[in-house]
């Protein structure tokens, strides 16, 4: 008679992959059978619960991932509730040997995790976390000083000259499955889709969530975007960008696997637009390390004299912001490209962003707070770094005193108007002189164009330049404080 073989469980968090995946990977080679986990944890992260866009494409990167651990011979077990109750209880019910998970980074995500590896300790069960997320774990760099790098460029040039990160690991074809475990949840039961209204048509429309979808964008991306990815990433009219955030948020691909793909590609050195590109995902790196070393980061200044900034409370501006309604053609066609598609362009996030702190002088962590409930790449580091960045109460933030102009970002960025049409078609007909302006279009133009200002599109909820000086005067109260 064979001795029963306890499983090894594998914790499936933010890594829905099968390729380079080293916890999945360590089990498969454990010896023992393996049990794959998801727990759908939404209270452990208390306010920083994924928001709706981002449960959206949960629900779709877990079928995917059941559906190819269906062809390894496995079944991805579900379960809802606090990981640190449901993980220790069915590692005693189907009497686990092990626990193995990949690194989380988010500091909520940290406190559990360690509760959770002392009480399956205490039960005899072995524990592994591995790293699948990030290039570098952020307490393997530091200034000579031994201190958290506060500036971008000393980071990313010390990164690089670790040199290469790991190569990926295989792809696991085949799992020795452990098959008795209790009654898993129904995917379907736990409602992660919008059902009415169901606003996710343009999600569906947009995107392609899974592994399998997330190598195909970035094969696309290296095939025919790259090259020229330098000037085209701020150029918002255009597929010039990857858009693979949200695979990488949720781990279907791994930064080691973009990394080696796109120096596979490069051969000997890097081109301008494959540099470009890594050095955005080092700013990835960058903001995780932020977020490890100053955990407060997402709720509170970074820099502590933006707390006696003098924030409005206006909530029909806040309202016409998330709505793309502010009468400024750029800024609205970023935010209904957020709500319409659960992305927006970099570029855009940077103008929309400075818009609501700098114009409407709204505390940045209203913005990203809306930000966090419509992104499909809602990403608890890379979003509080992107908006205390935009806010420049940062580290290594853009000064306050650079208030981005919409009109003439918008006529750098978008001088054909071709994404500012896409987005906010009732203006479509103006011409390119005027589609970043349409107040100062002629009576006869607008007519022409079908343009009823205050009407068929909003005129300035603020005028930008008082917007600045006003904006500046309340900069120029704090900026002496320490
Ligand atoms: C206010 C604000 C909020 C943001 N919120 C998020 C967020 O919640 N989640 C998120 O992933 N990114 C966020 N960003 C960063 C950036 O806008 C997106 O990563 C990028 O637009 C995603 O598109 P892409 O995949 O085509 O990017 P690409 O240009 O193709 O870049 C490749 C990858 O590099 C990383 N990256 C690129 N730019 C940045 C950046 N500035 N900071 C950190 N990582 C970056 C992303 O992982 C991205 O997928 C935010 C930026 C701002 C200004």
């Amino acid at each position: 008679m064979t001795e029963p073989r306890e499983p090894v469980i594998v914790w499936f968090r933010q890594d829905l992959r099968l390729s380079d995946n080293p916890a999945l990977l360590a089990a498969r080679d454990s010896d023992r059978p393996v049990l794959p986990v998801f727990i759908l944890d939404l209270e452990s992260p208390g306010a920083w619960a994924p928001g709706p866009a981002s449960l959206w494409w949960l629900h779709h990167s877990l079928e995917s991932l059941s559906r190819d651990l269906e062809e390894t011979g496995a079944r991805l077990w579900l379960g809802k509730g606090k990981a640190d109750e449901i993980i220790p209880a069915l590692a005693r019910e189907v009497q686990a040997s092990a626990v193995y998970w990949n690194r989380r980074y988010e500091p909520w995500a940290i406190a559990r995790d360690s509760r959770l590896k002392s009480a399956l300790k205490q039960d005899g069960v072995e524990v592994r976390s591995f790293n699948a997320g990030l290039l570098i774990e952020p307490w393997d760099i530091s200034t000579n000083e031994g201190k958290p790098y506060r500036v971008y460029t000393p980071f990313w040039k010390s990164l690089k000259a670790k040199g290469d990160p790991r190569a990926p690991g295989p792809r696991v074809e085949r799992l020795d499955f452990y098959g008795g475990a209790p009654e898993s949840d129904a995917l379907s039961d736990w409602n992660l889709l919008p059902a009415k209204p169901d606003w996710a048509g343009g999600l569906r429309e947009t995107w392609t969530p899974g592994e399998a979808g997330a190598h195909t964008r970035l094969e696309t991306f290296l095939d025919e975007r790259i090259a020229d990815y330098d000037s085209a990433r701020n150029r918002p009219g255009i597929a010039g960008t990857s858009g693979l955030s949200a695979h990488l948020h949720h781990g279907e691909i791994s930064p080691h696997q973009v990394w080696h793909a796109v120096k596979a590609r490069a051969g000997g050195s890097l081109s301008k637009g494959e540099d470009s590109f890594l050095s955005e995902i080092g700013w990835r790196e960058f903001c995780y390390n932020l977020l490890y070393h100053f955990p407060e980061f997402p709720e509170e200044n970074y820099q502590d004299k933006f707390d006696a900034f003098p924030w409005k409370e206006n909530e029909d501006a806040l309202t016409a912001w998330k709505k793309g309604l502010t009468g400024y053609p750029i800024v609205d066609a970023g935010m209904r490209q957020l709500w319409e598609t659960g992305w927006m362009h970099n570029r855009v996030r940077m103008i929309a962003g400075s818009f609501l702190v700098k114009d409407l002088m709204i505390d940045w962590r209203r913005g990203e707070d809306w930000f966090w409930h419509t992104l499909v790449d809602a990403d608890l580091a890379n979003n509080a770094a992107g908006w205390q960045w935009i806010a420049g109460s940062g580290a290594d933030a853009a000064p306050f005193f650079r208030i981005f102009n919409p009109v003439s970002q918008g006529e750098k960025f978008d001088a054909q108007g071709r994404y500012v049409r896409r987005w906010v078609p009732e203006i479509a007909g103006l011409p390119d002189a005027f589609i970043h302006k349409p107040w100062e279009a002629d009576r006869e133009t607008l007519r022409k164009a079908g343009v009823t200002l205050g009407k068929t599109y909003p005129r300035p909820i603020v005028d930008h330049k008082q917007a600045r000086e006003r904006a500046l005067e309340a900069w120029n109260e704090i900026k002496d404080a320490a």
